[in-house]
């Protein structure tokens, strides 16, 4: 039997102006920082360690970890970061209001927008300025994988396939791992380790800062999984995800 931690980053600036993110690369809030930090003496009271870690190319992922590590004392292990764990790119909703964009639209394209699985976001063009191809930190990307919008399903791709490569070997070789991800490539991961239907994973949402930790068979099917922490706060940061226009606080 192995253990996997998940975390999705703690609350970033723009989780707190509730704006679409993707792949902008916002920090996180002050409030992000206590989440993450939080999360760290969890894991620590959970007596949890870990010897190799994995987060995204995106610094509100990158810090989250760094910060949990910290709590740990366990900076100095080798931790992985990589392109394939970012979060779905949101294509042209990138820096909307979630509020506005679903006042223009209607609630229903928004949330098939936020939660179908195959439906793409409007999609950037090359000439945008968010053209991921414009930032340094992608120059090894190879142009025909560089995203100008994704579905969950193509979120899924990337995310299995650096998963199957590079994460479940070391996992298989005894390694304890903690991921630091983010909302959709987290249900991406999630929705293939739990092998969840394209109708199940619609109603799956992931709270900020909130360790997911998972028991997996000889064959990583997973066991058992549970989120650390109280009953109560959890819900309550699940309805945040789902409704982010209600509930504030
Ligand atoms: O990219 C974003 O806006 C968030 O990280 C995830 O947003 P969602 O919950 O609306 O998909």
């Amino acid at each position: 039997m192995y253990k996997l931690v998940l975390v999705r980053h703690g609350e970033s600036e723009w989780n707190k102006s509730n704006l679409f993110t993707g792949w902008t690369d916002v920090d996180l809030s002050e409030k992000g920082v206590e989440e993450a930090m939080a999360a760290g003496k969890l894991l620590k009271e959970e007596n949890l360690v870990f010897d190799v870690a994995y987060t995204s190319y995106l610094r509100r992922a990158i810090k989250t970890l760094h910060y949990i590590l910290d709590t740990m004392n366990l900076l100095w292990i080798p931790t992985y970061k990589t392109w394939q764990l970012n979060e779905r790119h949101y294509g042209a909703l990138q820096g909307l209001s979630k509020l506005t964009t679903a006042q223009k639209y209607g609630d229903e394209q928004v949330r098939l927008w936020r939660r179908s699985y195959d439906v793409l976001p409007p999609a950037l063009t090359k000439d945008d300025e968010r053209y991921p191809r414009n930032e340094d930190k992608y120059r090894d990307v190879p142009d025909q994988l560089i995203p100008l919008a994704e579905s969950l399903k193509e979120t899924v791709v990337r995310v299995q396939d650096y998963w199957e490569k590079e994460i479940a070997p070391q996992i298989m070789n005894g390694k304890h791992v903690i991921i630091s991800a983010h909302g959709n490539s987290l249900r991406a991961l999630i929705k293939y380790l739990d092998n969840l239907s394209n109708e199940e994973i619609i109603d799956l949402n992931i709270p900020t800062g909130i360790p997911l930790v998972y028991t997996l068979d000889e064959q990583l099917h997973p066991i058992e999984k549970y989120y650390l922490g109280s009953e109560e706060h959890i819900q309550h940061k699940l309805e945040q995800v789902a409704h982010p226009d209600t509930i504030m606080e």
